[in-house]
């Protein structure tokens, strides 16, 4: 009797889990772990924080998380740490979704940032006004509708914490969430949650909620994106 050899091996993609990274040098990043392990359990998904240029590989991670914090702080510690060139590189080829502070530094462009500027990633088109609500008394929480994860009569609950808002969205950006209403500083509709291509930002902590519908989504991008 002949024994056929498998046809897929288990370092092909079609039989590994995903494995996707949380940046771990500062900020709410246990928090993405913890969502992604929860999610893990009904689906082949690896998380794992990742601190290190060497572990900002492609070979090692097919996605990244960047958390919210301080995008301040953030970047001086990559710099200081010597992964900001392996970070830039990796976002703009992977998947990658930027909260609050991760969004900032996403971006190629923020104001109200401290004097001298600050490091940014350069991958997502937009302008972002940091801290514009605000000071983390005005943090609030308002119900989100967003495209293609809640629908206006099962909104999301967007939790803002010294957060920023997207001025502009450049051409082959797709705004897909806006807040609205009287919140701190600001009035009316502002752009919180954006995608484009391979890259999604959220002004927002859904890591703070028990709801798995941004992870989920952003989980099926890297799918879409490794063709899975
Ligand atoms: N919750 C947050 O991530 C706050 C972001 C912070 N205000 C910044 O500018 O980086």
């Amino acid at each position: 009797m002949t024994t056929l050899a498998p046809t897929n091996t288990t370092t092909s993609t079609a039989t590994r889990p995903l494995r996707v990274g949380v940046l771990g040098l500062q900020g709410a990043y246990t928090e993405h772990l913890y969502m992604l392990q929860r999610l893990g359990q009904t689906m082949p998904l690896e998380a794992r924080i990742v601190k290190t240029a060497a572990e900002l590989d492609p070979a090692q991670i097919d996605a990244l998380i960047i958390p919210g914090g301080e995008s301040t702080a953030m970047a001086l510690v990559a710099e200081r740490s010597g992964c900001l060139d392996a970070l830039r590189e990796f976002v703009h080829k992977q998947p990658t979704w930027g909260t609050c502070a991760g969004m900032i530094l996403l971006s190629t462009t923020a104001t109200q940032t401290k004097q001298g500027g600050q490091n940014l990633l350069g991958a997502l088109d937009i302008t972002v006004q940091r801290n514009a609500f605000g000071k983390q008394t005005e943090s609030f929480i308002a119900p989100l509708t967003i495209d293609g994860i809640a629908p206006a009569d099962q909104p999301f609950e967007g939790i803002f914490i010294r957060a920023p808002i997207v001025e502009v969205a450049g051409p082959h950006v797709q705004v897909i969430g806006k807040v609205d209403g009287d919140h701190g500083l600001q009035h009316g509709e502002r752009i919180v949650a954006v995608r484009q291509g391979h890259l999604l930002g959220t002004s927002f902590h859904p890591e703070l909620t028990k709801d798995l519908r941004v992870h989920a989504y952003f989980v099926q991008m890297v799918r879409e994106a490794l063709g899975l």
